[in-house]
């Protein structure tokens, strides 16, 4: 499971506290939770040092998404294209169709919408059916409380999720998420 948008150690701190596996930074510069690097090292510094933390890259280029990992300490970059880095989670945006051929290690499937992430909306799920690589997948996309079982369904490697669990954009509810994981772990 992952968690991502986290700007707060607070909220970061919870999340580990509940089990979540995967904390997710989001480096998009027009995003509501969007974070600076200096913050996300002064964060992953207070950490256990073996915290899968993801940074999500949308404009930057190999060398860059590179050094802001380095810096920060990160441990997977999620990234929205073909690119040569080690430890990435490939994200794929999904209108109605899976794409023919995936990267080969960790990958995630949004939706694809207006904006980038963060949108709340999911895909057609049905789609999944038949998946080769559901094993190895993140699905995102407006994933929440209500809809949990339809999506465990498919037995996918994780969830992703970011706006079901807040008060407001860039600030989690810990009530929610809470809620969330209590449903996740009597769906399984
Ligand atoms: O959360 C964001 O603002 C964001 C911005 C740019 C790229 C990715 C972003 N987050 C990703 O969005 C999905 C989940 O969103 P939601 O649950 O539908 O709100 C997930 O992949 C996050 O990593």
């Amino acid at each position: 499971m992952k968690f991502c948008g986290m700007t707060n150690l607070e909220d970061v701190f919870y999340s580990l506290d509940l089990g979540v596996d995967f904390i997710g930074f989001v480096f998009y510069k027009k995003s509501p939770r969007f974070i600076k690097p200096q913050e996300v090292k002064n964060i992953l510094k207070q950490l256990p040092k073996d915290t899968k933390s993801v940074g999500v890259f949308i404009e930057e280029n190999e060398n860059e998404i590179i050094s802001i990992m380095d810096y920060c300490g990160l441990k997977y970059a999620q990234v929205y294209n073909d690119l040569n880095i080690q430890s990435t989670i490939r994200a794929y945006r999904i209108k109605d169709t899976l794409p023919d051929k995936v990267y080969d290690g960790l990958i995630l499937l949004d939706s694809l919408t207006a904006q980038v992430g963060g949108s709340a909306q999911k895909f057609d799920w049905s789609i999944l059916e038949d998946f080769c690589a559901i094993d190895r997948a993140f699905i995102a996309g407006g994933v929440s409380l209500d809809n949990i079982e339809a999506i465990a369904k498919h037995k996918p490697y994780g969830v992703d999720l970011v706006s079901s669990l807040e008060s407001f954009p860039g600030k989690k509810d810990p009530v929610k998420m809470k809620n969330f994981i209590d449903k996740l772990r009597s769906t399984k």
